[in-house]
């Protein structure tokens, strides 16, 4: 049985749905039990987040995610709130239809969605109504009632899964309770944390006091916070490895030098640009580290192959004869590779081969042509696109977009937790690609040095977004990731 760490490991609905029968079958532990935890549980958080409440609305499904919902509305009466719980379908099994008499047994009413207008202004909302159960958008009176929590202007709390996204994959099928925060229960669900699962804000596990024999291997990981070992004392730069960056053809040399700066600020020992953009030649003066030099064919790239230790190829390489000749000589050279852009651009009209130690890091458009299927398609399971894609080309793959993932060819999955909306800017990318070949050179294997630089990337632009989201560049993000990586408090 692989090690546990609960803190991060990620499951699917599935997996969660088995722990729990698990939990009942095995230990013994009653159905009704568990809702009593997960409810107290929630309750506790609710009580410590928003001490000042005293007028609760309970949203109920039909389900058991229903019934955690009457027992937060029967500890919540119990604890002298003002309780209004709102049923939208009679509780379905044993286990909810006891939670809704433990609510009644407090005096608890509950009351259909139409009473929802007349109720008094509630500082607090619960929603209950969908869990890990959900199975295709919300419809009828449960979108309704979601439209409803969405409009109010209390806090929301969603128990397990806000309802309307899929715990499974973070899509949402239709409308979605927009939840401050969610107590999810037993084990974290992977749909929480990539994809459209900011609607979860902010995530708390309770794990409900289950053994860890309940559980099994997880399907997923969140990346946890790593920077690089100090250096040898006696490292000089040739240890550090040689990026060869390849791409800008003329007038896009932009996306390749964000690229060579970014993997010399992750530290890589020497790195090297093979273009033909005149702008990068011409910063051979100014900046002579990014070693820029003209390329014309495979004649004049392959003495700096032979010379470079890891490849980034692709940004701003394009997909004329130019681009494509470079393309294909640099990928025969079977050197650790990180492809990207263009790069994948090519490999999806010519798929072939890669080297060995190959990172690929299509954002979903991407991922979609090289998987020949819709974007829409990618977004719908990315968990399963990320892996197809790995297995596809025996490749690490990055899955960018919100919550990025990172999937290695034998299937192991990482989750991102960083990151914001200010990184939709372009030389972001390039910057990844820079990072992942810096952390290639300085010796990671790909899926460490893809799941490392994802986070780094990440967390740095985290920090550079600390000065607002908006307007946040590509190249705000070299300073502190020079702190992160190195493991110093950015
Ligand atoms: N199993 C346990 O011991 C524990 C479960 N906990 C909570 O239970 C939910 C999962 O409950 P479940 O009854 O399986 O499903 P839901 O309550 O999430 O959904 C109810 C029901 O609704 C139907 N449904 C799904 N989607 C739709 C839709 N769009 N339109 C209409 N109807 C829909 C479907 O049939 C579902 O069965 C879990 O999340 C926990 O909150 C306890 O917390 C822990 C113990
Ligand atoms: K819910």
């Amino acid at each position: 049985m692989t090690a546990h760490d609960l803190a991060v490991d990620l499951f699917t609905s599935a997996q969660s749905r088995a722990i729990d029968q698990r939990a009942m079958r095995e230990l013994g532990i009653p159905g009704f039990e568990l809702m009593t935890r997960a409810a107290s549980a929630a309750y506790a958080m609710l009580r410590r987040r928003w001490p000042a409440s005293r007028r609760v609305r309970v949203v109920c499904g039909g389900g058991n995610n229903g019934g955690d919902g009457y027992l937060v509305a029967r500890d919540a009466l119990a604890d002298g709130l003002a309780v209004d719980l709102i049923a939208l379908d009679p509780p379905k099994g044993d286990d909810a239809r006891r939670a809704r008499q433990a609510f009644e047994a407090l005096g608890g009413v509950a009351k259909p969605l139409s009473a929802w207008g007349g109720l008094a202004p509630a500082d607090m909302m619960v929603d209950a109504i969908y869990g890990t159960g959900l199975n295709r958008a919300p419809e009828g009176e449960a979108r309704e009632a979601i439209e409803a929590i969405n409009a109010a202007r209390a806090p929301v709390l969603a128990l397990d899964v806000p309802s309307g996204l899929s715990a499974d994959t973070g899509a949402c099928p239709g409308v979605v309770v927009r939840a401050t925060a969610t107590a999810t229960f037993i084990v974290r669900k992977r749909g929480l944390y990539t994809h459209q699962a900011e609607v979860a804000g902010d995530v708390e596990l309770h794990t409900l006091d289950l053994p860890a024999s309940v559980l099994e291997a997880p399907d997923a990981r969140l990346l946890v916070a790593e920077s690089l070992p100090p250096r040898a004392l006696d490292s000089h730069k040739g240890s550090n490895g040689h990026v060869l960056a390849i791409g800008g053809d003329h007038g896009t040399g932009g996306a390749i030098r964000m690229a060579a700066e970014a993997a010399l600020r992750t530290g890589a020992g020497l790195v090297s640009v093979a273009t033909r953009d005149q702008n990068v030649l011409a910063m051979n003066a100014a900046r002579p580290e990014l070693m820029p030099h003209g390329v014309d064919g495979p004649q004049t790239l392959q003495p700096m192959l032979d010379k470079a230790s890891v490849l980034a190829l692709g940004p701003g390489l394009g997909q004329a004869a130019w681009g494509h000749a470079l393309w294909t000589t640099a990928l025969d050279a079977d050197k650790p590779t990180v492809l990207d852009a263009d790069g994948l651009n090519l490999l999806h009209s010519e798929p072939r081969a890669l080297p060995t130690k190959t990172v690929l890091t299509p954002h979903p458009g991407e991922a979609a042509r090289l998987l020949g299927m819709s974007t829409a398609d990618v977004q719908a399971d990315r968990f399963a696109a990320a892996r197809a894609l790995a297995a596809r080309f025996h490749a690490t793959v990055v899955l960018k977009g919100n919550g990025s993932l990172i999937a290695s060819a034998e299937g192991e999955v990482s989750v991102c937790p960083w990151g914001n909306p200010g990184m939709a800017s372009g030389g972001m990318g390039d910057t990844l690609t820079g990072i992942i070949a810096g952390l290639l050179a300085q010796g990671c294997e790909p899926y460490h040095a893809a799941c490392l630089g994802v986070g780094l990337h990440a967390r740095a632009a985290d920090v550079a977004a600390q000065d607002g989201q908006r307007g946040l560049l590509a190249g705000d993000l070299l300073i502190p990731l020079r702190h992160l990586v190195n493991g110093v408090d950015a």
